[in-house]
């Protein structure tokens, strides 16, 4: 039965009506009074709270935000309905997972409790917080498996976005899983490939080569032509558990962003939103396969294919849950000793690596968005190999035409150029005011604290909060009595992704809303900044000329290879 509500309050120190409204669900409790405004309607609760003091102004605010959210109730519950249909069957069994997680790490919780009452220093206030405090937070996320670990990756990588403590321990949340039993890797081969396994392989190693959250990865050699491939294999049952997790997550988003509006403007839902679409991507090896073979075009019409690799599919081995590839040989872009042993100047290796993957930017269909170390490689025969390209970005020219003026400009201290780059790539009606602007951005980046890297004997040491001054430093290997020194002025690691999240805030600031790729870009482009102080310390990524940034080869979308 259809109810009519009159929300009263006080308004300008008088008790008034505020608002009708028609609701469409039975409404079981009204609250009013002059600091808040509440009811209850089909076990939702719509609450808000204002204060007499507020200015009519923000009593009007709040007024039409409580009438909006009033207005997107039904909205609301259809969603969490329509959501909880899809989720279907694995919601229950991923409740019960969920439970016995909270019971595993509450037990191990309550034990270092109840040890630690007995010891002189009281309870640690890492316990304090139960299984909210960062560690057990962590642990949880652990248990829970894929969706929460990759989400505690999240966490890891936005030290703006969440206390440093969070932050801090999530480093540790690794997408290290155990390997599922080889026999059941050989079940889902068999049913997926055409013909019997030893028909195609010669053999495959029951030994995994890796295993992350999702998938599993077995080196494996083909019977007829006898290549040297891997065979990446979808863990059975993690599409189950992302739908059931990412729908229960998003529902959690969808409450809480109606329960506090002012969560919508930080996009909640929409974050939510992303990351599930992309993370269901990533179950899907033909999408993989698919952006694979547009990369391998990508290098091939470039006349880079001597330069840089990704490992070829066999598509009649490969399904949505196999993908099996060349096997690629080489190290880490990170692991600087083999890197070394198999390239007099690694340097270089950088700068290829780089050029190619901000040419693949506009004229491929998709650009590589996880380019941790893992998926850099150095090959045994000097080229770069391009692995994993499970996420993937798509950028149009207009948005990476102005990512180039905004990259510039940070080169060159240019902080109008940069704002109007920015407003440019941000979704905007408003208008915004560009000399406020760039007077915001320029307070950003002249925050920044000098810190020196020093690089001695292959280590680097990391001395913050120096002047900017350049210290010198020695040291003399015992073995050949060498000295290596070597100073750079640079801005650290963490304090680069903070300065690009502080960048995001203040423009949001300003109305604007940034395309998901923004962020994408942003994050590859702090990897490849870790890249650049570990190989080419004395290399600045963003005005080196070596390095093509702004592209001379803008493609249309027609074709992109
Ligand atoms: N073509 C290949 N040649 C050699 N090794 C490979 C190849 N593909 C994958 N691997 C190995 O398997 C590991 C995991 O592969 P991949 O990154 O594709 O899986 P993933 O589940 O997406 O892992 P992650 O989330 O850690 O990136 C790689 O780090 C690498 O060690």
């Amino acid at each position: 039965m259809a109810s009519v509500l009159v929300f009263r309050g006080f308004v300008h120190g008088r008790y008034a009506p505020l608002f009708t409204h028609q609701s469409q669900l039975p409404v079981t409790s009204i609250l009013t009074n002059s600091k808040k405004l509440a009811y209850r309607s089909n076990g939702l609760r719509l609450y808000a709270r204002y204060s007499e003091s507020q200015s009519p102004r923000t009593q009007d605010l709040f007024t039409s935000r409580l009438q909006d959210s009033v207005e997107n109730l039904p909205k609301l519950v259809e969603d969490i309905v329509q959501t909880s249909i899809n989720t279907g069957p694995r919601g229950a069994l991923r409740l019960a997972q969920g439970i016995q997680a909270v019971i595993g790490v509450g037990g191990e919780w309550l034990a270092e409790l109840s040890q630690s009452r007995n010891s002189p220093g009281g309870i640690p206030s890492q316990l304090q917080l139960g299984l909210l405090s960062p560690l057990y937070l962590r642990k949880l996320f652990e248990r829970l498996g894929v969706t929460y670990i990759k989400l505690g990756q999240f966490i890891a990588s936005a030290p703006t976005l969440f206390p440093p403590e969070y932050v801090q321990e999530f480093q540790y949340c690794f997408d290290k899983a155990p390997a599922v039993p080889f026999d059941e890797i050989k079940s889902i081969l068999r049913e997926d490939l055409a013909g019997p396994i030893d028909s195609i392989y010669e053999y495959v190693d029951p030994t995994p080569l890796a295993s992350a959250s999702i998938a599993q990865v077995h080196a494996a050699r083909l019977k007829g032509s006898q290549a040297d491939v891997v065979i990446k294999v979808l863990k059975p049952g993690i599409e189950d558990v992302l739908v059931a997790d990412l729908n229960f997550i998003y529902v959690v988003a969808r409450i809480v962003e109606f329960l506090n509006p002012e969560l919508s403007r930080a996009s909640l839902v929409a974050i939510v939103n992303d990351i599930r679409a992309s993370m269901l991507e990533e179950v899907d090896f033909k999408k993989e396969a698919a952006n694979i073979e547009s990369f391998r075009r990508y290098l091939d019409s470039m006349g880079l294919t001597r330069q840089a690799t990704a490992p070829k599919v066999y598509p009649e081995f490969s399904t949505k849950r196999v993908l099996t590839m060349e096997r690629l040989y080489g190290v880490p872009l990170t692991d600087l000793d083999s890197i070394s042993s198999l390239v007099s100047d690694p340097e270089t290796s950088l700068i290829t690596a780089l050029n190619v993957w901000f040419g693949s930017l506009l004229a491929c269909e998709t650009f590589h968005a996880d380019v941790h170390a893992g998926n850099l490689w150095l090959l045994r025969d000097g080229r770069i190999g391009f692995l994993d390209f499970g996420i993937v970005g798509r950028i149009s020219p207009k948005t990476w035409s102005a990512m180039e003026v905004f990259l510039g400009s940070i080169a060159t201290e240019e902080y109008e150029s940069m704002a109007s780059a920015l407003i440019e790539m941000g979704a905007t009606n408003t208008d915004v005011d560009s000399r406020a602007f760039a007077k915001d951005l320029e307070k950003i980046f002249s925050s920044i604290q000098a810190c020196i890297t020093i690089y001695i004997d292959k280590r680097f040491y990391d001395f913050q909060d120096l002047d900017t001054e350049v210290v010198v430093a020695t040291a003399t290997r015992t073995d050949t009595n060498a000295t290596a020194i070597s100073a750079n002025l640079v801005v650290d690691e963490r304090q680069m992704n903070a300065l690009f999240l502080d960048v995001v805030r203040v423009s949001e600031s300003y109305g604007l809303r940034f395309p998901r790729e923004f962020a994408l870009l942003m994050k590859q482009l702090l990897y490849f900044d870790r890249y650049t102080r570990l190989l080419a310390p004395d290399m600045n990524m963003l005005q080196d000329q070596r390095i093509t940034i702004a592209s001379n080869r803008r493609m249309t979308n027609r074709n992109r290879y």
